[in-house]
Order: C-alpha cells, then sequence, then structure tokens
C-alpha cells in the first residue's frame, strides 16, 4: 500500500469505532500518524485494530473548551496536523418532527452539526498558517434526501454539507481544502438507535441492494485526505450504491 499520507498527522473524531475506526485504519495504512478524539478512549486493542495510534484524547466535540484544549495538546506533541476527520456523531430518536424532543433536538445539532464547526473553527487557523490542510466532514445521504422520522439528524447532516461548501471557498486560496462524504447506511452500533422498519426502508433506497462497509467509506476518505485530491474542495463525495444520482 502506498504511504502517500507519510510524515502527516490526522485527527479522526469518534475514532473507537465503527466507520471512525475504519477511516483512522486506513489513514495509518497510508502512512499518517493518527490522533483518535473520542468521548472514551480507553479500552483500545492494538491487535484487534490493527495499529496504535500516535494518541487517544477523551473530547467532547459538542465542547468548544474541550476541542480546544484537544488540539492544542496534540500540538504541543506532534507540532502539526495537516488532516481532520470529523466523524462524530450520533442519530438521535426516530420520531415525527412534530414530536421530537426540544432537548434531544439541542443534543443532534451540538453534537453532528456544532461539533464539526467547533473542531474545523479550532483547526484552521494552523492549517491557514501552514498553507496545507485537509478536513473531511462525515455528512450522511439523509443530508441530501431528507428523512422522514430523523428530522434533527437530517437538518444537522444538511447543516455540514453547507458549512462545508461555505468555508471551503472562504479556504479555496489557502491550501485547505474541504469536503464531505454523504454515506447511505452502514451497519454499526448507530444502527442499535433505529427501528427495524426505518432500517428496511433505508436499505429498500439503495439501487445495489446492500448496505454500504464502512472500509469503502475509509477508502474515498483517504484519497480525499491525501495530497492527489488538490482542485475539489466545498463537495460532497456520495457513497450511496446508486441511490443518489446528482
Ligand atoms: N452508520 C451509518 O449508517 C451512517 C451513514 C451515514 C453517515 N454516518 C455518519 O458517520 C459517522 C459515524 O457513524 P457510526 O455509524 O460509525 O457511529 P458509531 O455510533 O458507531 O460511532 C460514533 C463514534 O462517535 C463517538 N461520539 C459520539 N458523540 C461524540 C462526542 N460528543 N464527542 C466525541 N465523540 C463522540 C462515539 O463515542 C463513537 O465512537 C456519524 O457522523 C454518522 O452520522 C453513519
Ligand atoms: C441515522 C443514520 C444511521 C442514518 C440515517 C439515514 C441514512 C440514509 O441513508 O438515509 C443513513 O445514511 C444514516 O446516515
Amino acid at each position: 500500500m502506498s504511504q502517500y499520507l507519510q510524515g502527516q498527522t490526522a485527527i479522526v473524531t469518534g475514532g473507537m469505532r465503527g466507520i471512525g475506526l475504519a477511516i483512522a485504519q486506513r489513514l495509518h495504512t497510508a502512512g499518517a500518524q493518527v490522533v483518535i478524539w473520542d468521548l472514551a478512549v480507553d479500552g483500545w486493542n492494538s491487535v484487534e485494530n490493527g495499529f496504535e495510534p500516535v494518541l487517544r484524547q477523551a473530547v467532547d466535540v459538542s465542547s468548544l473548551a474541550s476541542v480546544e484544549a484537544a488540539f492544542a495538546e496534540t500540538l504541543a506533541r506532534l507540532g502539526q496536523v495537516q488532516i481532520l476527520v470529523n466523524n462524530a456523531g450520533i442519530n438521535g430518536p426516530v420520531v415525527a418532527s412534530w414530536e421530537y424532543p426540544p432537548e434531544a433536538w439541542d443534543k443532534v445539532i451540538a453534537i453532528d452539526l456544532n461539533g464539526v464547526f467547533y473542531c474545523c473553527r479550532t483547526a484552521i487557523p494552523h492549517m491557514r498558517e501552514r498553507g496545507y490542510g485537509r478536513i473531511v466532514n462525515i455528512a450522511s445521504m439523509a443530508g441530501k434526501d431528507g428523512v422522514q422520522y430523523i428530522s434533527a439528524y437530517s437538518a444537522a447532516k444538511a447543516g455540514v454539507i453547507a458549512f462545508t461548501k461555505a468555508a471551503a471557498k472562504e479556504l479555496a486560496q489557502d491550501g485547505v481544502l474541504l469536503n464531505c462524504v454523504a454515506p447511505a447506511m452502514v451497519e454499526t452500533p448507530l444502527m442499535a438507535e433505529m427501528t427495524a422498519e426505518h432500517i428496511a426502508a433505508s436499505k429498500a433506497k439503495i439501487p445495489m441492494g446492500r448496505f454500504l462497509k464502512a472500509e469503502e467509506i475509509a477508502n474515498m476518505v483517504s484519497w480525499i485526505a491525501g495530497p492527489e485530491c488538490s482542485f475539489t474542495t466545498g463537495f460532497v463525495f456520495d457513497l450511496s450504491g446508486g441511490r443518489a444520482t446528482y
């Protein structure tokens, strides 16, 4: 495997499991030293996971103070960060929008949207100063389509897409590229928050007739996070098995 990320540091939020873990593993394979930010970072199994992150930090992405403290520590320990993958996210309840509990709405927006903003806000000045950076935000097909009964999640992911496009334009001449991926459904622990009907309905929308694999997201993200992605910014890369046509 080519070591095209050799010498680079990559932060992956929510990297302890699921899609974030697959992305962390793939970036490591490409030569990056990987920093994992997650709510709880104990219990890492380097044999099972195939590598040891250079740093694991307990971070709540919905807290700007937590993000700023973790980034300062990352810089103090490693000196530089080239890649940020904003992956941490939650689903929230599956319920009609007019019955959606406001506290649950606030929590989904705080983690899925504000968390992306806080991490970008914190990392971008460092990347701008160095004239290089790659930010990949994990959105969702739900952010493009709007999916019934997960209105907060859909709104947060649509917000991530719009934020990425706006910030990408601001940074287009600074060497700092921001892009999103919009995956369809993957079998991860996040699914435990969803009903069986909702999961079946999501699968039925995928022309390829199967769920996406976390490794397929990781492969795409590792290219977007690398130097070969050099003329694309503010874009949404779909992983939809044929569901998204534009
Ligand atoms: N699973 C899917 O079908 C799917 C599809 C499209 C997009 N996504 C997105 O991919 C991302 C990862 O999803 P997943 O399925 O791997 O979920 P997951 O629940 O398996 O993993 C999410 C990780 O994020 C961490 N996390 C949650 N809140 C956090 C916070 N406040 N601060 C820091 N870390 C936090 C969790 O501890 C966990 O390790 C999410 O943004 C999700 O919306 C998932
Ligand atoms: C909530 C999460 C697991 C989710 C909901 C809807 C999707 C969809 O494709 O419509 C999924 O991609 C996923 O983000």
